[in-house]
């Protein structure tokens, strides 16, 4: 299924669930039948012990063999065996497709929200975030659906079925039976006392130091090799790993007697032992048949397992939790509304009314923007760094909406149009550039999927990037990432080349300053000054050339235009503008 399909499939399917119970409760019915096929199965399990001990019995009694009874007891555990097979394989089986739907599901709704939430949300961190949602932590569900139910309810079957049929043999032997796993419950608050989980929790925190510790020293490893810092980066880490020995003594020296005294209780030799010691004194003193020892004995090893299958149950339960956490959390990111009655844009004239924006309540990033962009005209915006350039010509594809204020395109709020239609009107260029894994030609004509090469062809040379093409391996059947590997610049030229093909009235440009090689400059300029015709263009200017060639210069500081005109007429006023151009111009030197 592609992304698309799956997001299609995600909008018509239910809410995001609210809790693991909202997760589940689609599901009840495969859960259930998970459960009963399990019960099923783990007591019919049960069979050939018990026809072991029955065998044991019928066998060492004296008297004659009832050949009929010993061959009846074979076969019923045979059949119980063959029945706990086949009922252990459905109950896995429908479990596993329980949880291969609850994955999908999840999936989808995922895809289906990514669709609909503001561009702008995805940056770079967010999207290396995004992939261990959608890959490791959907799967992550896993072994909670698919494994734990089976084994939790077979771990407390198993004995509980046992622990009924041994008290029916002798009672005293049973609770004698039952010492190891009351020794091991009595453990388990000793594991819970606020000193324990304190140093629990210093264990985890100090876990955290060292993996944070590491990933910036391997981050920044360039950074700190090229300033000399490795002592000092490394120093980090080493006091990190230094801090957790202690916390580890701390912990290991709390818990290491319960959880070795939890071991013990629970070993099969302690519970032989237990089972022994009890049995002989009661068969010493001619209360029990020595061959009712046997049933204690096989059954008593098993009367343990919920203890360890209580552990691993809940580590599976935290570890889904955990992960459900962070899938509700992309979930919940507000998608932008989709108008119900688009409305079509009258021409392109552009117009940003009173717009404010900030990425957080506290903090205001645009504060108050008028301004006019006018069909067959560039506007050059220019501005110290971190004034809003980049924040503001985004709101244009709409990667965001302003908090007050208005964006107008033809006349029409981009609220109020169908993101086709904008897509369709608005083409952009920005410098974090993004080319997918598949053909030259299929990331040129993402926009335009039936485009001939002739016209891909076309875009590429105003764009300036097909002598570079022609060079790669298989030319405009190279797959960027596998067999071409393109340098900021080139990708740029590729996100301009794909915007000319789109041939979308409404541009908007952000002028490389990370990449500025020549070719990309050259050909920006060139798609400014062929493109320009009727359209309206955009642009963040870095370079005098382009503010020169722009009909419009709008100067930001501190997110508010604080000057504007053609770009000569600033100049000459000797304003703000100027003087932002003069000490821009000193540095570029
Ligand atoms: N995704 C984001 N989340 C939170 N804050 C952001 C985000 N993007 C930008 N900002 C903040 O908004 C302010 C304006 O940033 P913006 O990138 O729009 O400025 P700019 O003029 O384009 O800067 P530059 O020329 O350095 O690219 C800055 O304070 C920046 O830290």
């Amino acid at each position: 299924m592609t992304v698309t399909e799956l997001a299609e499939a995600g909008e018509q399917s239910t809410p995001p669930p609210a809790s693991m119970a909202g997760l589940l409760r689609p599901h009840v019915g495969a859960f259930t039948a998970v459960v009963i096929l399990q019960v099923i199965g783990a007591v019919a399990g049960l069979a050939p012990l018990l026809a072991v001990v029955e065998l044991g019995r019928a066998l060492l009694s004296s008297g004659p063999i009832d050949h009929g009874h010993v061959w009846g007891v074979v076969i019923a555990g045979s059949v119980g065996l063959f029945v706990r097979l086949v009922f252990t394989a459905a109950s896995s089986g429908v479990g596993h497709l329980l949880d291969g739907r609850v994955q999908l599901g999840f999936r989808r709704q995922l895809a289906a929200r990514l669709g609909r939430v503001p561009i702008g949300w995805f940056s770079r961190r967010r999207t290396g975030e995004l992939a261990k949602v959608v890959g490791e932590d959907v799967s992550a569900v896993h072994p909670f659906i698919a494994h734990a139910p089976g084994e939790l309810v077979a771990a407390f079957v198993v004995p509980l079925v046992s622990l009924i049929y041994l008290f029916t043999i002798d009672w005293r032997l049973t609770l004698i039976t039952l010492i190891p796993v009351v020794l091991a419950v009595a453990l388990v608050p000793l594991m819970m006392t606020p000193t324990r989980l304190r140093e629990q929790e210093d264990f985890d925190a100090g876990m955290g130091r060292i993996a944070s510790s590491a990933i910036e020293f391997v981050q920044g490893i360039a950074v700190v090799k090229a300033y000399g810092g490795g002592g000092r980066a490394h120093r980090r880490f080493r006091t990190a790993t230094d801090e957790f020995a202690d916390t580890f003594l701390r912990w290991a020296r709390g818990l290491s007697p319960i959880a070795a005294g939890m071991q013990l209780v629970l070993s099969p030799p302690f519970v032989l032992l237990v089972v022994l010691i009890g049995g002989t004194a009661l068969i010493t003193t001619g209360g029990l048949a020595a061959t009712d020892l046997l049933p204690f004995v096989l059954l008593g090893l098993g009367l343990t397992a919920p203890v360890a299958a209580l552990g691993h149950g809940f580590d599976d339960l935290q570890a889904a939790r955990r992960a459900i956490g962070r899938i509700r959390d992309v979930l919940d990111v507000r998608p932008l509304p989709e108008p119900a009655h688009p409305i079509a844009p009258q021409g392109h004239r552009v117009e940003l009314r009173e717009v404010r924006f900030g990425y957080d309540t506290d903090h205001e990033v645009l504060r108050g923007i008028d301004l006019v962009l006018e069909p067959g005209t560039v506007t050059a915006v220019v501005g110290p760094s971190g004034s809003g350039k980049s924040t503001l010509v985004q709101l244009l594809p709409r990667f965001f909406d302003p908090t007050h204020g208005s964006v107008l395109l033809g006349g029409v709020d981009l609220r109020d149009l169908g993101s086709e239609e904008l897509y369709r009107t608005v083409s952009f260029v920005f410098q974090d550039v993004r080319l997918l894994r598949t053909t030259v030609a299929d990331n040129i004509a993402l926009a335009v999927p039936h485009a001939d090469l002739d016209d891909v062809i076309r875009a590429a040379r105003l764009a300036n990037i097909h002598d570079r093409i022609l060079e790669l391996p298989r030319g405009y059947e190279s797959v960027i990432g596998e067999d071409a590997a393109l340098s900021g610049g080139e990708a740029q030229r590729i996100s301009l080349a794909r915007a000319l093909l789109a041939d979308a009235p409404v541009l908007v440009l952000d002028e490389a300053t990370a990449f500025a090689d020549p070719h990309t400059e050259q050909a920006i300029r060139g798609a400014l000054t062929t493109l320009a015709g009727d359209r309206t263009i955009l642009v963040i200017a870095h370079r005098l050339e382009t503010v020169a060639d722009a009909d419009t210069v709008v100067m930001l500081d501190n997110g508010s235009i604080v000057e504007r005109g053609k770009p000569a007429d600033l100049l000459a006023r000797n304003g703000k503008f100027a003087a932002f151009w003069q000490s821009h111009r000193m540095e570029s030197r």
